[in-house]
């Protein structure tokens, strides 16, 4: 039986399913609770197959299968594939779940599941807001995960399990998901980590994704993503806030210059280790950091990769402000959506009007620390250091 969870652990990861605990308990009765007045749009439904893949708490099988079960009946309508054999455990559990919803309306059972992914979302202490429909084309893995709700667009890293860091493809579709954020109808959008880390930078995988053109090649396309990239945060036109969840690392710490606001729980940490790791500032912190908190300040992170504690990086001007971990999100959400209350075009032409005065400067530094960084990733000490990481020998 002990295969058989396993195996059914990994439909968590599927997307299908979801979870509310109290409903396990009176799973009859709360599959026709729904009234006609109640009913879940397909947008409601689509935002709440994207939440549950950011549920810290697994269900439990019976649970994951009751969310099969409704995520079908919901999609293809009453369950019309073949019974399993006996001896297809998994298929024939996930079947007979289906099986037992008989001719539940199709809007009934996404009613259902939306339902049951809230009440999950609220029992799980997720450190994610409960959002329900984006209208919005989601990024092409669920890597990153972004919704929309009370006029706030969150953007979440989901790969708590490698502490987020940053993925080419990650890169990408943060830059997708700005784009899309910078012209959708919410006032404000947030960056934020699932898990227990904020985001541990640059994926160091990424630098063995060798193209045929060799090392030269991967350099002036790396070089040429990060400059994309951060143009994409210089030029972003509403306020952009970052919810630091945990530690940052790296390219998540130096683009917090180019944040409005920086909240942080106080068990966060703030670590810029390039001369570690052979390579040299980016994200504009070799002009943001030294004007926001002076150069021999700036100069310990970036030059000799100091770890700055929430408090201190609050000092420093790095960070807005700091809440306690235990209501952490709860202070913070509170707080944001209040703000997004606020008339979304004023703080759109107040945020500009701020960084107007500096893009152009901005989009300068991106470009020469974007050069300087070509280089340094072909450098011995670089690729020394990145070989040393990946071969398990260090960690910082
Ligand atoms: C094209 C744009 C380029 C922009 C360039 C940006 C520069 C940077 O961002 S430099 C910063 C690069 N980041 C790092 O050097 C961090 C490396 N990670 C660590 O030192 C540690 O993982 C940690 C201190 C962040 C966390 O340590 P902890 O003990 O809590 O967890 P781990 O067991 O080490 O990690 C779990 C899991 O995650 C993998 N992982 C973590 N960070 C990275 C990363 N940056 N790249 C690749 N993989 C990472 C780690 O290897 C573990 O994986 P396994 O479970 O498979 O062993």
């Amino acid at each position: 039986m002990a295969g058989v969870a396993g195996r059914l652990g990994r439909l968590w990861c599927s997307g299908a399913l979801s979870s509310p605990l109290q409903v396990t308990r009176f799973p009859a009765l709360q599959l026709h609770l729904c009234g006609p007045a109640m009913r879940a749009s397909q947008k409601d439904f689509e935002n709440a197959t994207n939440q549950v893949k950011l549920l810290k708490k697994d269900p439990g099988n019976e649970v994951k299968l009751k969310l099969y079960a409704l995520y079908k009946q919901a999609t293809e309508g009453p369950c019309n594939v073949p019974k399993p054999g006996v001896l297809d455990f998994i298929n024939k559990a996930k079947w007979d779940a289906w099986n037992a919803l008989g001719s539940l309306p199709k809007e009934t059972a996404r009613h259902n599941y939306v339902d049951l992914v809230a009440s999950l979302s609220a029992s799980s202490e997720s450190s994610i807001q409960v959002t329900p429909a984006a209208d919005r084309k989601q990024p092409g893995s669920d890597a990153l995960v972004v919704t929309s709700q009370d006029g706030i667009t969150t953007i979440t890293l989901n790969r708590p399990d490698k502490k987020n860091a940053l993925t080419t493809q990650m890169y990408h579709d943060i830059m997708l998901a700005l784009e899309a954020a910078g012209k959708d109808d919410s006032a404000i959008t947030v960056l934020t980590g699932n898990g227990d880390h904020y985001c541990s930078g640059n994926d160091l995988t990424n630098f063995t994704d060798i193209p045929p053109g060799g090392v030269e090649e991967k350099a002036r396309s790396g070089a040429v993503l990060l400059r994309d990239f951060v143009d994409c945060f210089i030029d972003f036109p509403k306020p952009l806030v970052a919810v630091v969840n945990g530690p940052a690392v790296g390219i998540s710490v130096t683009i917090l210059g180019l944040f409005d606001i920086v909240y942080a729980t106080d068990r966060a940490t703030f670590h810029t280790p390039f001369s570690h790791l052979g390579q040299s500032p980016e994200g504009c912190s070799s002009y943001t950091f030294p004007k926001m908190m002076g150069p021999s300040k700036a100069t310990e992170m970036l030059v000799f990769g100091k770890k700055l504690t929430a408090r201190e990086a609050c000092t420093q001007g790095l960070v807005t402000e700091v809440f306690p971990d235990s209501t952490f999100q709860k202070e913070v959400w509170v707080r944001l959506k209040a703000y997004s209350k606020l008339p979304p075009n004023a703080m759109r032409i107040s945020k500009q009007v701020i960084r107007n005065t500096e893009k152009e400067k901005l989009h300068a530094v991106n470009a020469e620390e974007s050069n300087i960084l070509r280089e340094r990733w072909l450098s011995d000490e670089c690729m020394n250091a990145v070989v040393s990481f990946l071969s398990k020998k260090a960690k910082l």
